[in-house]
């Protein structure tokens, strides 16, 4: 499972580790792995012009120091300083004895300013010409103390640094990226790699934050035990996770044992989302799959092995999980028998929007919820922006109002459960997987692993996954329609069993 604390958690066990070892012990190993990294994206770090960009607390700090190394390996290290009267003293000292240079950013070397006519922002023609001929940028301008969006002068450098060409590395996160929450106030940077330290930041595994971070290499400063004593703030499963979740046929199993997914989609106007939630629903571990509706037709003609009936789902024979909402239309009738049953109900689409939410937060049995953005916004009565700046904020919400477990879908689908918790986040999604009736493959196949017995966490995290591999499997590389999706899932459970 990879981790990710929240800034609270970081600095708590920052200082209890920071009581066991020497002063400055941390910084140095920080520093030690982010010279480490910028050397090997640097190739060869001899005559390579480097530019610090270095704010006032402890993350210039860490830049420093990993100039500082760069510049005894040969680079030329230029330090820009935001704010030269605060600048971390013995980074600012280590830089200066390797042989590096130091602009001050601000004009006439004051205190950081603010923005001003001409569009400087009160940087100085030295700062900005320092960046020019640039190959390396470190960004030390703010790390977990960072509040708000970029200060003018920051904002400024920033642009400055982008339009350069250089490669950028932030250091521990992208300044401009809120290190809980991954949201993204006016401007931040664009790195091309991050080192982190310690752990990882929410911020860094979520967009938009996730996006600007570029690829994140962690560095282990020593901090893992201390971080025991703290909950994660956001859990992705990994290969080895998932492997464990998945619902394989023991030998004694049958189809009823496996679990039966119960599925209420479909509208004589949308067939097709009904036979996209019955694929999804095939290739992801129930037994068999009841479909209820009027799309009953369209999915026997796709899927033979599919058991269907007009309905009502009280009638369809017992399920362990039902799937209510993929192309209902306005029709609801179906969907309040599905949310009325006592099992597992997965709640997509129409179905979001159709709901009852003292239906949903009355119901013993668990609730998934899948909405991407707009439904999710519309579910929480704010703007689709908003939800797609603020997923953690919105997902914890939506579980939290509905008592329910909710699946935020996007560009970084999280799931949060209604008691709090870490928020799962999947590492495997993919933008091919932006194509119409993608989701309802996806809300298919999580229904699937409701019946087969995973939690409603569980089954939400499992088919995210799953449903990213199968994407990436699908795709490689060109566009793929729903169905592909669908078709690349035994792939994706092969390629995660090692089979
Ligand atoms: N605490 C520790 O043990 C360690 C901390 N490390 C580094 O220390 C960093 C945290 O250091 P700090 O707590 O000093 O905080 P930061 O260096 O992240 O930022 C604080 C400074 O940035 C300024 N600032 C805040 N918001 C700003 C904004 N929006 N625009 C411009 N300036 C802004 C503040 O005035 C303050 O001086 C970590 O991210 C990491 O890089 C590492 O050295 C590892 C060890
Ligand atoms: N930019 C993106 N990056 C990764 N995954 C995405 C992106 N955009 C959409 N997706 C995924 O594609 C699927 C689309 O589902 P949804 O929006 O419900 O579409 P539909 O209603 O057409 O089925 C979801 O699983 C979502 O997470
Ligand atoms: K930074």
């Amino acid at each position: 499972m990879r981790t990710a604390y929240s800034v609270d958690s970081v600095r708590a066990a920052e200082r209890a580790l920071m009581a066991r070892v020497p002063d400055g012990a941390l910084m140095q190993r920080a520093a030690a792995g982010l010279a480490v990294a910028c050397g090997q994206l640097l190739g060869r770090v001899y005559g390579a012009r480097v530019v610090l960009l270095v704010g006032s607390g402890d993350n210039g700090g860490d830049a420093l120091f990993a100039g500082a190394r760069l510049a005894r390996r040969g680079a030329g290290v230029t330090a820009v300083l935001l704010a030269p009267d605060r600048v971390h003293g013995g980074g600012l000292a280590a830089l200066l004895r390797a042989g590096g240079r130091v602009v001050d950013a601000p004009v006439g070397g004051g205190a950081d300013g603010s923005a001003d006519a001409d569009g400087s922002a009160g940087v100085s023609e030295r700062a900005l010409a320092a960046l020019d001929g640039a190959r390396l940028v470190v960004d030390g301008i703010v790390g977990i103390g960072g509040k708000g969006g970029l200060r003018a002068p920051a904002a400024r450098l920033v642009r400055a640094a982008a339009a350069s060409g250089a490669l950028i590395v932030s250091v521990d996160l992208p300044s401009g990226v809120d290190a809980d929450t991954g949201q993204v106030r006016g401007d931040a940077v664009r790195a091309d790699a991050t080192v982190t330290f310690g752990t990882y930041k929410p911020g860094l595994l979520v967009d938009p934050g996730r996006e600007y971070a570029g690829a994140v290499r962690l560095v282990d400063i020593g901090l893992d035990g201390e971080l025991g004593a703290h909950d994660a703030a956001l859990e992705a499963l990994q290969y080895a996770d998932v492997e464990r979740l998945l619902p394989v046929p023991g030998a004694e199993s049958d189809k009823y044992r496996r679990g039966v997914v119960g599925v209420v989609a479909g509208s004589a106007r949308y067939p097709g989302a009904a036979v996209l939630c019955v694929a999804g629903a095939l290739r992801a571990g129930a037994g068999a799959v009841r479909y209820v509706g009027p799309a009953a037709d369209a999915v026997v003609a796709r899927f033979p092995e599919a058991l269907v009936s007009a309905g009502p789902p009280a009638a369809a024979g017992r399920v362990q999980a039902w799937v209510a909402g993929p192309g209902l239309g306005d029709d609801d009738a179906f969907l309040r028998d599905a949310v009325a049953a006592d099992v597992p109900v997965l709640i997509d689409a129409d179905g979001l929007r159709l709901v009852d939410v003292s239906a949903v937060r009355g119901r013993d049995a668990p609730t998934l919820l899948t909405p991407h953005a707009g439904e999710a916004a519309a579910l929480l009565g704010v703007s689709r922006e908003e939800v797609e700046g603020a997923r953690l904020e919105s997902v914890r919400e939506l579980a939290a109002r509905y008592s329910a477990t909710v699946l935020l879908k996007g560009s970084t689908t999280v799931v949060a459960s209604p008691g709090g918790g870490a928020v799962r986040v999947n590492p495997t999604g993919t933008s091919w997987l932006a194509t119409a009736g993608s989701g309802d493959v996806l809300s298919g196949l999580a229904g699937s692993l409701l019946a087969a017995g995973l939690g409603a966490g569980d089954a939400g995290a499992v088919g995210a996954f799953l449903h990213g591999l199968a994407g990436r499997l699908a795709a490689e590389g060109a566009p793929v329609g729903a169905q592909d999706v669908a078709e690349a899932l035994p792939l994706a459970w092969r390629d995660v069993r090692g089979a």
